[in-house]
């Protein structure tokens, strides 16, 4: 059982306009609604692939019941946690052409009360689970090392972390030795202080990452596919999507993938690859199931340390 866990939950509404025209009124051509949130999403993913999963869910106020709405009727086997904060709602202008803008808002802040029962909800579902998945960024006041703390508490347990977050969350992370991080180029990029321009940028970005505590990496490079370091090898694979209509949630789909097809070597990238690539081509963030993934799509093998990738993520700043 793969157990996941958002702390910062969302119901993602995509809007599908025109040209974005800043400053003008913009009538959509349509919107949707879909419960979000990276640990979600990898559940929801999961589920759709009849593979075992649960959600720790913390949810609040009318649009908090609306997710676990969402979440209910689409069968997600879930363990909610009532909180007083409203669940955030964040928005995807949606352009013909591809062209993502994502707007997240920051969440409300947990009380240290309702961080304490929200763990104790994990700690109590762990036990069953093979792989505990901490997912997505902070609410406000949240201490930075709390995906930290849960790999030290599952450390030793045979339980493993997987993080997929950014900022001081994922340098706390990394300095407790989490099983898995799936940085996306940014957030490599950021971690790193390194530019990232090529894949031997991301291998090298990725070995600095497990210098820091990662036991592996999986560095999702958007339509570049991504890059897997672990103790037994390091491999690059990529599965092009001629149409894509919405990438968002495309790394919470790989990631799923990845620990569905094992959480290791080639064989577990393929399949995330596939699966991220089936997400790209589904509106909004609708996760894939088996009648969306092709695996024949994908191909995997040593990276070429001097290609170069199709965008650059923004120079990180300085490290302090
Ligand atoms: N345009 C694309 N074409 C093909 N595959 C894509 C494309 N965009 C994303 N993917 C697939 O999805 C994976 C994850 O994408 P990306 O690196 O954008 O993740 P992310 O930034 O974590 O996304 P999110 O946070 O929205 O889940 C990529 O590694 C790749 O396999
Ligand atoms: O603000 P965070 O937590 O970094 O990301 C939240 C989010 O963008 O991630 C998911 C896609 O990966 C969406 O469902 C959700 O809106």
């Amino acid at each position: 059982m793969i157990l996941t866990l958002t702390l910062n939950p969302s119901l993602d509404r995509t809007i599908a306009i025109g040209a974005l025209d800043r400053g003008a009124v913009i009538r959509a051509a349509a919107a949707h609604l879909d419960p979000g949130g990276k640990g979600v999403n990898v559940s929801r993913a999961l589920l759709a692939n009849a593979v075992a999963s649960r959600a720790v869910v913390p949810f609040g106020g009318d649009e908090g019941r609306q997710l676990v709405r969402l979440l209910a009727a689409e069968g997600l086997d879930m363990v909610t946690v009532p909180v007083i904060g409203p669940t955030r709602s964040n928005v995807t202008l949606a352009e013909p052409d591809g062209t993502i803008t994502k707007i997240n808002e920051p969440g409300t802040a947990l009380s240290p009360g309702e961080l304490d029962t929200i763990a104790e909800a994990v700690l109590a579902a762990a036990h069953e689970a093979d792989w505990v998945v901490a997912s997505g960024s902070l609410p406000p006041e949240v201490p930075a090392d709390v995906y930290a703390r849960l790999c030290r508490r599952f450390a030793g347990a045979g339980i493993l972390v997987a993080v997929d977050t950014s900022g001081p969350a994922l340098a706390c992370a990394l300095g407790a030795a989490p099983a898995l991080v799936k940085p996306n180029a940014e957030e490599l990029a950021a971690a790193t202080g390194m530019p990232i321009r090529r894949l031997g940028d991301v291998v090298e970005a990725a070995g600095k990452l497990r210098a820091a505590g990662a036991r592996t990496v999986l560095a999702s490079l958007g339509a570049d596919g991504a890059v897997l370091v672990e103790d037994t090898g390091i491999w690059y694979g990529e599965a092009p999507v001629t149409e894509p209509r919405s990438s968002v949630g495309a790394g919470d789909a790989m990631l799923a993938g990845f620990l569905a097809g094992g959480g290791h070597g080639p064989d577990a990238l393929a399949q995330a690859l596939a699966w991220g690539a089936a997400a790209v081509r589904l509106p909004g963030s609708r996760m894939p199931g088996p009648a969306d993934i092709d695996p024949g799509c994908v191909a995997v093998g040593p990276p070429d340390p001097a290609r170069l990738l199709s965008s650059t993520p923004p120079a990180p700043a300085p490290l302090p």
